[in-house]
């Protein structure tokens, strides 16, 4: 059987997904696993395509310390399953450039550019082109495809894709880029299905993941997004600031010697919910902590989603509906419960019953602004994207999974 296995290394997590490349286009997910909470306490969990559970247990945090031993734990066990043929790996690459602006097929050359790109993303690029490396040298023949989380966004306005600085440094390539393009792309194509009469309309995707973002989304295009150059602007994230006054960067500099390698590593490692609260950067654990700074940490995460969807809201002139996605936006009910009040100035209002419960549709009948939950899948998306380019059927849109 020819299978599309697709990678996705997230900040905390490593997801894959195998595919059965079917004829006339269909995508029949073959298993899916996940090693999530890597750093932390991690846990591996991997389904068949019929839903049994094949694996979940924990794994000791000094086996899965980081995202290249997950992703070894995660190989080893893949090698395990057999019966199936690749034909294709398609990659989730955070970071595009300026050059990437739709999926490729990998070669030496765009694998040697994308590896310039390191830089802008530590916490994921490395670990994105890491695999596609390793397969390259194993298996030249196979076809590996890229596709980013940058591309999504390409293409809005001139205006939202510049910083105030001068023309050089833009053409340079610095600019804003926005990110986790795939989820939202995934989302939008969900949209029709789910939430019929907001998918022509003015939308705020929420995802809130290790990784967080809001996206809107005039009539399923990315017009505004709270990522930049890098994935450390916008929300505060598990352990990134989101959006910090470069005046602080330069006094941390200035007054206590702080390198660009200390930089880094306190931006995208210190801070954030595990900076805030000195707990941890799982919401999970913040969530079950009866420590007032976890509560405040949260405060903060919720406070400032608000600001940024104000913000957004004011990018599409209105409102009418809000998408909750990924790890935090799908589970967590009480996290949704406090963003939605915050968006009450804008029409929003909660069915508290049908948010505990987990539906697909969390508004009240009354509300002026949708409020959905749509399970993100980035893998799908970038098998849909793999099958297309490789398996050269266009018609790819919609997989069973
Ligand atoms: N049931 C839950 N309740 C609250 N938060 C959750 C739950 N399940 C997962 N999360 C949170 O989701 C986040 C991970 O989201 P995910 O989208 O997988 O991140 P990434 O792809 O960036 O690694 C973690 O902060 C985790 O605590
Ligand atoms: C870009 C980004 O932050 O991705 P993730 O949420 O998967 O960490
Ligand atoms: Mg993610």
């Amino acid at each position: 059987m020819d299978a599309i296995l697709v990678v996705n290394a997230g900040s905390s997590s490593l997801k894959l997904q195998m595919f059965e490349a079917a004829p006339a286009g269909m995508l029949r997910r073959l298993v899916e696993a996940r090693i999530e909470g890597v750093g932390t306490a991690p846990r591996f969990h991997a389904v068949a395509g019929d839903g049994a559970a094949l694996i979940d247990r924990a794994l000791p945090p000094e086996a899965v310390p980081d995202l290249p031993a997950a992703l070894h734990v995660a190989e080893d066990w893949l090698r395990g399953q057999a019966g199936v043929t690749l034909a294709a790996v398609g990659h989730r690459v955070v970071h595009g450039g300026p050059a990437y602006d739709r999926p490729i097929v990998v070669t030496p050359a765009v694998l040697a550019d994308l590896e310039r790109l390191v830089p802008l993303a530590p916490l994921h690029q490395p670990h994105n082109l890491a695999p596609i490396r390793t397969l390259m040298a194993r298996r030249p023949d196979l076809p590996q495809v890229a596709c980013f989380d940058t591309a999504f966004h390409r293409g809005r306005d001139p205006l939202a894709d510049r910083f105030a600085i001068p023309q050089a440094l833009h053409d340079e390539g610095i600019r804003r880029y926005g990110f986790h393009g795939l989820s939202y792309e995934y989302v939008t194509s969900r949209l029709p299905e789910v939430a019929p009469e907001i998918a022509g309309g003015r939308v705020i995707v929420a995802h809130l993941g290790s990784g967080a973002s809001l996206c809107a989304l005039a009539a399923g295009r990315s017009v505004e997004t709270t990522m930049g150059f890098t994935g450390l602007d916008g929300l505060p994230m598990g352990t990134r600031p989101g959006r910090l006054d470069p005046g602080v960067l330069l006094h941390l500099m200035a007054a206590k010697g702080m390198d660009a390698g200390a930089l880094e590593h306190f931006l995208y490692r210190d801070c954030g919910l595990k900076g805030l609260s000195g707990i941890g950067s799982d919401m999970r654990d913040l969530e079950a902590s009866d420590d007032p700074r976890a509560a405040f940490a949260i405060g903060v995460f919720v406070y400032r989603i608000g600001l940024e969807a104000g913000m957004l809201a004011a990018a599409l002139g209105g409102l009418d509906g809000v998408v909750f996605t990924a790890g935090i936006g799908e589970n967590s009910a009480r996290l949704r419960a406090a963003v939605a009040e915050r968006l009450a100035w804008l029409g929003a209002v909660l069915d508290p019953v049908a948010n505990a419960q987990g539906r697909s549709r969390i508004s009240a009948a009354d509300s002026r602004v949708a409020l959905l939950v749509v399970p993100t899948n980035e893998e799908l998306m970038v098998a849909r994207h793999t099958a297309a380019l490789v398996v050269g059927s266009s018609s790819v849109s919609r997989g069973p999974a």
